[in-house]
């Protein structure tokens, strides 16, 4: 491959430390229940990352009781690979909290940078380097390997930070985290600061932490990555304080595609993302890298006919690396190719003057919505005055009630129904359930293909289905007056 995107700046040897549920349950709204964070942190696990954040023991009883439970799942072998981190202060109170659980790791977080040492901690830099010496000491006193976190690094004066990280190792942290805890390094700035700490304090590996306030989390994960970092934090859908931090999933396949190295089973992503999306209540938008509805479909008539000679021309990698699949839609953005390319799909064959006139109408008919086959198929039989849509003699008409999973929004999952082929009609409704929806099938085999469908819908957790068996036609004498006072 050629180009800058074709180019492999070497292979790195590093990992995911996943804080979903410790940095990702910081994010405002995001409470997770102690059995979803078992739930994550297994999934997490069979997904391959090295090391799960699996809380901060001292916030609360539920997060104290997670992190516990967690670090059994490991003892007991359930959860295999992955280390367990908590979470602690450079206080002796949460150090003993953190260490009583007997995580593999208690990492130790303390302010480095000025701002944090005047406002903050209140204490002078003599003062916080002996602080971070004995609080790094106490834990090891414990038996947990130890890392400590340089917080807001990237805004402490590069000396400090060198002795900061000095004190941390020598009194015997193995690993130390650089935070970029506002989200404001560049990647350039970045991949220096990891070359230099490791040219001026050797003998211990380092994580990066970074914040996603300016959108270059991943950028300056990669590039710490580059300048040496052996661990990448990363949160499932890029949870987290404000902005969040790197997302998983981007830095997974930005792994993948630039460096060649796979640090988890990416087709598992997609599973993480939407158990995530669900516990967490923060929808995944439709536009998301690597996780969003969209990631790929494609539109424009010029993509969608270089796609279907080469995916490659509007793909940077397939979307089978996340057991995902291509499609593209239908609407005034749609040329010839595209268009002939569905209908025979479809089934259906036309020629070139009324792939012409169907592509017309499609332009005139579409709006701003996208064409479901039926509809493109409507469009065809006009054009052609040809059947080409099979009519068995009788359609089964049915009723799907839908009850939502908790903490989705009801719209964005009617909209991901309304684009099921047979689903007619859709409504959102209160009372126990919360959709609607009219569906009309040819035989009973399709009707169970499009619930099946429907009950695969993302957000969907439940589903009833009613036979029509008789519609009643309203005579307009039988039809009901509006209630007027006349
Ligand atoms: C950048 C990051 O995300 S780091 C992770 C941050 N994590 C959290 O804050 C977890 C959620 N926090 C909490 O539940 C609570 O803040 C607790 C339990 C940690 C502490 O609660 P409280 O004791 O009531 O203190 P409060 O939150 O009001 O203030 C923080 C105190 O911790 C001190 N502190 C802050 N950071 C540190 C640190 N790294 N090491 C030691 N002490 C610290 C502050 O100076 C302040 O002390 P003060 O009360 O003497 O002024
Ligand atoms: O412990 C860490 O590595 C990071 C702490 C944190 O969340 C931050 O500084 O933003
Ligand atoms: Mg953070």
């Amino acid at each position: 491959m050629g180009g800058v995107g074709g180019e492999r700046p070497g292979s790195l040897r590093v990992g995911l430390l996943d804080s979903t549920l410790r940095e990702g349950e910081q994010t405002p709204g995001v409470s997770f229940t102690v059995e979803q964070k078992l739930e994550i942190a297994r999934l997490l696990d069979q997904a391959g990352v090295a090391m799960i954040e699996a809380g901060h023991p001292s916030v609360a009883p539920d997060v104290r009781e997670a992190v516990r439970r967690i670090i059994g799942l490991k003892r007991e072998g359930i959860i295999r690979g992955a280390e367990i981190v908590a979470h602690s202060r450079a206080a002796r109170s949460d150090i003993e909290e953190a260490a009583s659980l007997e995580p593999d790791r208690v990492a130790i977080f303390y302010g480095v940078s000025d701002i944090h040492l005047r406002y903050k901690h209140r204490v002078s830099r003599e003062e916080a380097l002996s602080i971070i010496g004995e609080m790094v000491e106490y834990a090891r006193e414990h038996g947990v390997k130890v890392r400590f976190t340089a917080e807001d690094a990237t805004r402490a004066d590069y000396g400090f930070l060198v002795e900061a990280v000095r004190a941390a190792r020598d009194a015997g942290a193995d690993r130390v985290s650089i935070a970029d805890t506002v989200g404001i390094a560049t990647p350039y700035a970045m991949r220096r600061l990891f070359e230099s700490l490791r040219r001026d304090v050797p003998g211990v590996e380092y994580d990066v932490h970074a914040h996603n306030d300016l959108g270059l989390a991943v950028a300056n994960s990669l590039a710490a990555a580059e300048g040496g970092a052996t661990i990448i934090h990363v949160t499932v859908n890029g949870l987290g304080e404000r902005a969040g931090i790197a997302p998983l999933e981007q830095v997974a396949v930005a792994l993948k595609r630039h460096y060649g190295v796979e640090v988890v089973d990416l087709k598992l992503i997609p599973q993480l993302s939407r158990l995530v999306e669900r516990y967490s209540g923060v929808p995944v938008p439709p536009n998301a890298p690597v996780v969003g509805e969209n990631a790929f479909i494609h539109k424009a008539g010029v993509h969608v006919a270089g796609v279907l000679r080469n995916p490659e021309t509007y793909e940077p990698y397939p979307p089978e690396w996340l057991g995902r699949t291509r499609d593209y839609t239908i609407d005034k953005y749609t040329g010839r190719r595209g268009l002939q390319a569905r209908l025979e799909r479809l089934g259906v064959r036309v020629s070139e003057e009324e792939l012409q006139k169907i592509l017309q109408e499609v332009k005139r008919r579409s709006g701003a919505r996208w064409l479901r086959d039926e509809d493109l198929l409507e469009i065809a039989e006009e054009v052609t005055g040809r059947a080409l849509r099979p009519r068995p003699p009788e359609e089964i008409e049915a009723l799907v009630t839908v009850k939502c999973e908790a903490n989705v929004y009801t719209t964005s999952v009617a909209r991901r129904l309304s684009v099921i082929p047979g689903v007619e009609e859709v409504a959102e409704v209160t009372g126990e359930n919360d959709i609607l929806l009219r569906v009309r099938a040819r035989s009973p085999v399709e009707l169970n293909q499009v619930v099946e469908a429907i009950r695969g819908t993302r957000g969907v957790r439940e589903t009833y289905t009613m036979l029509v068996l008789r519609r009643i036609p309203l005579s307009d004498g039988a039809r009901p007056q509006a209630a007027g006072r006349g």
